[in-house]
């Protein structure tokens, strides 16, 4: 049995994972931390990490990129293992949760499921046969219009994938408007939608001379998020100091 603090528990992720926990005899929600108590939980809720006095395992985090620093700041302090699932995050925070990772247990992933997870190994594989070969890259990422960050941490981490295989020698390329020169062949273009209540949507297109490969997950429900968050912390419990990502809990499950 794993006892989750959730972090942003009545926002919409919070609030599918708090169903989705409630089926699993493996998994219990001991605490919500949220700036407002406006639902029926059926656990206690508390304005923050930091005064939360509930014994746990392992919190989850769907939140805000406002909210990160306190929140790593809190589970060094009480020693609690976090999965970090909000995205948006600046480069300072993203620092300091690797460095965090020295105390406690992190796992970070932009996206829980398993299909992108999967993809953003296929990616490299793609990305060093195509790109040699004169193929340009180019993600769209679509999702609902309540989005705050653009692009997607998605996004960014098959992005960042692509260029890892690469050698790291790609720069990327968010907005073209404005620009009056060509398409610089060491770029990857990243474009973002938003509208309605697209769960989300990432393409990434290979384009080279009279063919074009795309590699394309969707989303048809927060639930594949929902899932892996928890099997994540699940994965969590009980591990020592140490930064994990989505691919140990796939392998840890194969
Ligand atoms: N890694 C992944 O697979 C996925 C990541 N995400 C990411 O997770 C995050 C949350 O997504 P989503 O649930 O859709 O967003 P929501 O805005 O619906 O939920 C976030 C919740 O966190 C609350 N919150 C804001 N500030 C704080 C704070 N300081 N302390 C505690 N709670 C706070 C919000 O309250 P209020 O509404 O009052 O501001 C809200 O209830 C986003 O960054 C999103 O991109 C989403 C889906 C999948
Ligand atoms: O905010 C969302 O909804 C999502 N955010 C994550 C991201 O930024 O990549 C993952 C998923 O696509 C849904």
């Amino acid at each position: 049995m794993v006892r989750i603090i959730m972090h942003g528990c009545n926002g919409h992720m919070g609030q599918v994972i708090t169903g989705i926990v409630k089926e699993d005899k493996d998994a219990e929600i001991v605490a919500g931390i949220d700036l407002v108590d406006n639902r029926d939980n059926g656990y206690p809720v508390f304005k923050s990490l930091k005064d939360c006095d509930v014994e746990a395992d392992v919190v989850i985090d769907f939140a805000s990129a406002k909210a990160e620093d306190a929140l790593i700041d809190a589970c060094l302090e009480k020693k609690l293992p976090v999965v970090v699932c909000t995205t948006g995050l600046s480069e300072e925070q993203l620092a300091k949760i690797r460095e965090a990772s020295r105390e406690v247990a992190v796992l970070k992933s932009a996206n829980m499921s398993l299909g992108v997870n999967t993809l953003l190994k296929l990616l490299q594989d793609a990305a060093k046969v195509l790109a040699p070969a004169g193929f340009d890259m180019e993600i769209v990422e679509k999702h609902h219009k309540h989005k705050l960050d653009a692009p997607s941490g998605t996004a960014i981490a098959m992005a960042d994938s692509i260029n890892e295989a690469m050698g790291n020698e790609y720069t990327y390329t968010y907005d073209r408007s404005g620009r009056r020169q060509e398409r610089d062949p060491k770029e990857i273009g990243i474009s973002a939608v938003r509208g309605g209540n697209i769960v989300g949507e990432h393409e990434v297109i290979f384009a080279g001379l009279d063919e074009v490969i795309e590699f394309k997950h969707t989303a048809y429900s927060k639930a594949v998020f929902a899932k892996g968050a928890v099997s994540a912390a699940k994965f969590l419990k009980g591990k020592g100091p140490g930064y994990y990502d989505m691919s140990d809990v796939i392998e840890a499950n194969a």
